[in-house]
C-alpha cells in the first residue's frame, strides 16, 4: 500500500480534464480522497482549487460552456453518468462557500429547508433534526433560545457555523468547503478548524484554503494545484516537512504565490 493511502477511499477523479470554453483549466487530474479525513486543496489564485472542488458535486453543470472530460466517481459509481440523480448527489456531496450564505428566514427554517425540501413535514422529526444539526454544528448553544429569530442576526462565524448545521441536516457523506474561514474573524476562524476535527469522524472533508497554517493544522491530507495540475499530493505532516517537489517546497516556503 501506498504510503499517502492509509483508509477507505470514497471519491475518485480520474484524468479529469476541465475546459471553460477554449480555455483548459484543469489538466490530467488524478485524486483520491480518504474517509473520514480532511484533505485540504492548496494553491495561488486561478490555479483550478475551486474549479476542482466544484467538479465532485457537479456545481460547474450550471456554468455555460464547461467541457469535462476524465472520471469522478464516488463509491465506484460515476457522477457524470448520464442517470446520476443530481439532487441526490448535492445531497450526499454538501457544500459550504467563502461567505456565509444563510437564507433569508429563521435560524430554525434554514436547517429544517434541506429536510422539507425532500418532503420531511413531521414537526417532531424537524425539531429533531434541527437540535442534531446545530449540535453538530457546535452553535446549539448559543441559539437553542432564538430559534425563531433571523439567521442574518448572527454574527459571521455563527452564520458559517449555520450554514454548515444546514448543509448536515440533509445527512451528507461528503462536504466540500471552499474558503469556508477567509471571510471569519480569527476567533471564528479558530471555532470552524475546531469544528473539523468533529465534522471528520462522521464525514469526508475536501476544503479548499489560502491559509497555509490551516491547511497545515486542520487536515490529514494536501494537494497543492498550480496552474491547474497537481503538482503533490500526501499527507500533510510529509508534504509540509519534506516536500518532494521543488515547485511545493517554494510555494509553501512563500516564494510564490
Ligand atoms: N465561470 C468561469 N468561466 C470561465 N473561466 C473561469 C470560470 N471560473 C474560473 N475560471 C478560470 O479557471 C481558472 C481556475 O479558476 P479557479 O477559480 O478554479 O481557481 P482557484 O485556484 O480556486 O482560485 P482562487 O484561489 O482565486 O479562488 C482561472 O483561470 C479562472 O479564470
Amino acid at each position: 500500500m501506498p504510503e499517502e493511502q492509509v483508509d477507505k477511499q470514497v471519491v475518485h477523479a480520474s484524468h479529469l480534464n476541465l475546459f471553460y470554453g477554449n480555455n483548459q483549466a484543469l489538466f490530467n487530474i488524478n485524486l483520491s480522497f480518504e474517509k473520514n479525513h480532511v484533505t485540504a486543496l492548496i494553491g495561488p489564485s486561478g490555479c483550478g482549487k475551486s474549479t476542482f472542488l466544484r467538479c465532485l458535486n457537479r456545481m460547474n453543470d450550471l456554468i455555460e460552456g464547461v467541457k469535462i472530460e476524465g472520471n469522478i466517481k464516488i463509491h465506484n459509481e460515476d457522477i457524470y453518468h448520464p442517470q446520476t440523480d443530481i439532487v441526490q448527489l448535492r445531497k450526499n456531496v454538501g457544500m459550504v462557500f467563502q461567505r456565509p450564505n444563510p437564507f433569508p428566514m429563521t435560524i430554525y427554517d434554514n436547517i429544517a429547508y434541506g429536510p422539507r425540501i425532500h418532503g420531511l413535514k413531521d414537526h417532531k422529526k424537524l425539531d429533531e433534526i434541527v437540535e442534531s444539526s446545530l449540535q453538530k454544528a457546535a452553535l446549539w448553544n448559543e441559539v437553542k433560545d432564538r430559534l425563531h429569530t433571523p439567521a442574518k442576526g448572527l454574527s459571521g462565524g455563527q452564520q458559517q457555523r449555520l450554514v454548515i448545521g444546514r448543509v448536515l441536516a440533509v445527512e451528507p457523506e461528503i462536504i466540500l468547503m471552499d474558503e469556508p474561514t477567509s471571510a471569519l474573524d480569527p476567533i471564528s476562524t479558530a471555532s470552524v478548524e475546531e469544528l473539523l476535527q468533529e465534522l471528520k469522524k462522521s464525514y469526508t472533508v475536501i476544503i479548499v484554503t489560502h491559509n497555509m497554517q490551516q491547511a497545515a493544522r486542520s487536515s490529514d491530507f494536501t494537494a497543492f494545484f498550480l496552474n491547474g495540475e497537481v503538482v503533490e499530493y500526501g499527507k500533510t505532516s510529509r508534504l509540509f516537512t519534506t516536500p518532494k517537489e521543488k515547485r511545493t517546497e517554494d510555494y509553501i516556503t512563500g516564494r510564490f504565490g
